[in-house]
């Protein structure tokens, strides 16, 4: 048997980056950034007002002043007057601040009006330090900085920093494609009526919302019996997908059907960990001699989700150029529970205040799939541990 990490790695080193494209920044969010994202422009690019006030020479303001005021300086301003001593100029928050000052009076902390007011000629201020109510030119970020980094994912706060540093594109990895077939004589599509021995297929659906939650492009999902003729059929309508990521008949029998389908080397493998031992994987050549990764997964659902945590989202991480790890918190276990000699487990869990607890009365038994959706986490539990006690402080990733 493998441990977690060894057949992890094996997975991982399945994996390649598709190409780059460059898109629009508002564009591609859930995907990775190619190249570090270098800062053309400093954030702020000028020293400019935090408050609507008064700009003014600090040193003139000892014990409070009475200035005269020489401007008027709304954000955008061309504007850029010097102030001489005794002087001030009416300023607006993001205006610059004018060469001679070096702090801003809030306009409640002066004699005058806040509002759209007559410019008076005058301003009673009190005492304000250097600096006050000052954003500095580059204090955020300066020129030549990285503002994003190469590995990360893009978000609308990363399209965001782009266009304040000046990127109106962005060089981001494209989402590796994925064919979902979850393959058994026993499944049926959801809503389908149920005859003897049958049931719904919730594999398919599981695992296609969860690979594009990890960044993947589903181009096909569905069941598949073990039926060679129907096999090669899926393998027609997943052409486009460099991953193809299968479910059940990985502990016997099924796989025939694969190998008799397609060219290649797939590994099955036991791994030491519960749910989810077995597992398969590898590089398979179809009908028309396209290259495909084939990532296999246990047909029970519970065993299906937790190897898609545990395996295809640092798979398809990997797949994407991503730096990420999932999150991860170690917290304390409210209720104990007995765990397989032998083998790590994942124990799906709930957060309480009390620490975290098994979703479902029955554990991580691996074909509670009605019930799965109530877990937030997985709980590792390692697998020298035979006994998870009350207070025992586990690693917990989160799943959702
Ligand atoms: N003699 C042994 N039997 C089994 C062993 C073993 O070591 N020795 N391991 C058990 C474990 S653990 C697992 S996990 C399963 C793995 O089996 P397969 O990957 O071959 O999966 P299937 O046999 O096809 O299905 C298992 C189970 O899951 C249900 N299933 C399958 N696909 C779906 C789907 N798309 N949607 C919903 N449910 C699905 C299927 O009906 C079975 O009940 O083997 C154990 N047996
Ligand atoms: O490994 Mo299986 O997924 O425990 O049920």
């Amino acid at each position: 048997m493998l441990s977690v990490e060894e057949y992890r790695a094996r997975v991982l080193a399945l994996a390649s980056l598709p190409p780059v494209e460059e898109c629009a920044i508002g564009s591609g969010f859930g995907r990775v950034v190619a190249e570090d994202m270098v800062a053309h422009c400093a954030v702020p690019p000028f020293d400019n007002s935090a408050m609507d006030g008064f700009a003014v020479r600090s040193a003139d303001t000892l014990g409070g002043a009475h200035l005269t005021v020489v401007a008027d300086l709304p954000a955008g301003t061309r504007l850029a007057p010097l102030i001489g001593a005794g002087q001030a100029a009416r300023i607006m928050t993001g205006a610059p601040l004018p060469p001679g000052a070096d702090a801003v009076v809030p306009v409640e902390d002066t004699d005058q009006s806040p509002g759209d007011v007559p410019l008076p000629d005058a301003v009673r201020v009190p005492p304000v330090a250097v600096g006050a109510h000052v954003r500095r030119a580059a204090e955020d970020v300066a020129v030549g900085a990285v503002v994003v980094p190469r590995g990360q994912r893009w978000t609308p706060a990363s399209a965001a920093a782009a266009a304040a540093v000046g990127h109106a594109r962005v060089r981001l990895h494209r989402r590796p494609t994925v064919a979902v077939l979850a393959t058994g004589s026993e499944l049926l599509p959801a809503g389908a009526p149920l005859g003897y021995g049958q049931i719904p297929d919730s594999n398919s659906v599981l695992l296609a919302g969860l690979v594009e939650q990890f960044g993947g492009q589903v181009v096909c999902a569905r069941a598949v019996s073990d039926d060679l003729a129907d096999f090669r059929q899926a393998l027609v309508d997943a052409a486009d997908a460099e991953v193809i990521v299968t479910s059940g008949g990985v502990s016997v029998g099924a796989f025939e059907v694969v190998r008799q389908a397609v060219e290649g080397s797939i590994e099955f493998v036991r791994v030491a960990m519960q749910p989810g031992k077995p597992q398969a994987s590898g590089r398979i050549r179809d009908a028309a001699g396209r290259e495909h990764t084939l990532v296999a997964l246990p047909g029970n659902p519970v065993g299906a989700f937790v190897s898609a945590w545990v395996f295809v989202r640092p798979f398809l991480d990997a797949c994407q150029g991503a730096f990420s790890e999932p999150p991860t918190l170690r917290i304390a276990v409210a209720d104990g529970w007995r765990t397989p000699p032998g083998r790590a487990q994942f124990m799906p869990v709930v957060i309480t205040p009390d620490g975290v607890r098994p979703a479902h009365r029955l554990g991580s038994g691996s074909h509670l799939i009605a019930s799965l959706h109530a877990a937030e986490a997985l709980a590792f539990v390692p697998a020298d541990v035979e006994r998870v006690a009350p207070g025992d402080v586990l690693d917990v990733h989160l799943v959702r």
